[in-house]
């Protein structure tokens, strides 16, 4: 058997998870779902969890670049149907659980989120020197665009505080479940100058209706999670010591359906609102599905061969 890893959150259950080997992760946690009884095989599942809980799992950029790595290693690994995407706790300073409550307000500068704390040298005489293209910021949006076009489901799993960029990443997520003692939503963005214009809010909007959202991002109110689940911005909840078991019976699901399907699927759920670029997705795999026909390797060999394709095997379906 391989060892058990650290528990790295209250309701991790270290049976059901192996370190994936190869990163050294400051800021997140990043596991392999594993069957124990019997011998041991890995499942088709990956965990990946935010690991500041004394900040409520806020985000700096080097914990975006590690959310980034951990998320294109899970879609580049063939075996792996569905990604947990959750956060670690509770607080060791206050017992606060916390998805993700967004962007770490510490280290914004005027150009976005910077990789070292940065002082205004007007203001205080001790600015550092940061290479400018590592300065300000906001590739949080790449790793939302990372998890809307990996052909995988990924599954949020909030058992604490979903605001601000938080909010967003939930909503950018295909399924989500709440934790139901301490899952809470709200859309901080206004509050301190910011605003997701992209997916946080248009999604959103598709997900509760356009005056529910703009009451989320307008009001910046507190909603529990029985409330996002009749608004629409989870699947389920359930108790929060069951949440990651429940994240587990998702992803073993999606795991029994054809893999072709599910990113058919997930591409065509998201075409139309990404204009081109869905579309361009959802090409892509449109074209692995010609690549496997017997016509298609007809135009291929033809020309490898040096010589006219024969189509005739082929008719003109309608
Ligand atoms: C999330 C909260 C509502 C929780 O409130 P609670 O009362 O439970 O906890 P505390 O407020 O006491 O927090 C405990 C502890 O954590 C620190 N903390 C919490 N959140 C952050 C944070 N985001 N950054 C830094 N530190 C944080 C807090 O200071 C406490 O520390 P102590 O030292 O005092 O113990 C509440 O915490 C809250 O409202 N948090 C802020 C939420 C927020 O506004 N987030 C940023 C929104 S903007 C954003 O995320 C964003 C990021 C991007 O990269 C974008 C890119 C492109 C477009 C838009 C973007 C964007 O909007």
């Amino acid at each position: 058997m391989t060892s058990l890893p650290a528990r790295v959150s209250e309701i991790f259950d270290p049976m059901r998870w192996r370190e994936i080997a190869g990163f050294d992760f400051t800021d997140i946690t990043y596991h392999r779902g594993v069957r124990r009884n019997g011998e041991e095989r890995d499942l088709p599942v990956v965990r990946i969890a935010f690991d500041r809980p004394s900040v409520r799992n806020a985000f700096r950029p080097h914990t975006v670049d590690e959310l980034y790595r951990a998320l294109d290693h899970a879609r580049m690994t063939s075996d792996v149907a569905a990604i947990i995407l959750t956060g670690n706790g509770p607080s060791p300073k206050d017992g606060g659980w916390a998805f993700c409550s967004g962007g770490d307000q510490r280290i914004r500068g005027r150009d976005g989120y910077r990789y070292h704390r940065f002082e205004d040298a007007a203001g205080s005489g001790h600015a550092e020197a940061v290479d400018p293209a590592r300065a300000g910021r906001l590739h949080i949006l790449e790793v939302q665009r990372l998890i809307r076009t990996t052909p995988k489901v990924v599954i949020a799993a909030v058992p604490g505080w979903a605001a601000g960029g938080g909010h967003s990443l939930n909503v950018v997520c295909d399924l989500s479940v709440a934790s139901r003692q301490h899952a809470r939503f709200m859309q901080t963005d206004a509050n301190v100058g910011s605003f997701d214009a992209g997916y946080g809010s248009a999604l959103l909007a598709r997900q509760v209706g356009d005056k529910r959202a703009r009451e989320i991002f307008f009001l910046a109110r507190e909603y529990d999670a029985q409330t996002a689940e009749r608004w629409g911005v989870v699947n389920e909840v359930a108790d929060h010591d069951d949440l990651e078991d429940l994240a587990l019976e998702y992803a073993a699901t999606v795991a029994t359906k054809s893999p072709q399907a599910i990113r058919m699927l997930k591409f065509a759920f998201n075409l139309a609102d990404d204009g081109l670029a869905g579309q361009q997705v959802f090409a892509g795999e449109a074209t692995r599905l010609a690549y496997m026909t017997d016509e298609a390797v007809e135009g291929r060999d033809a020309f490898l061969e040096r010589r006219d394709p024969d189509w005739s095997r082929f008719p003109y379906y309608f």
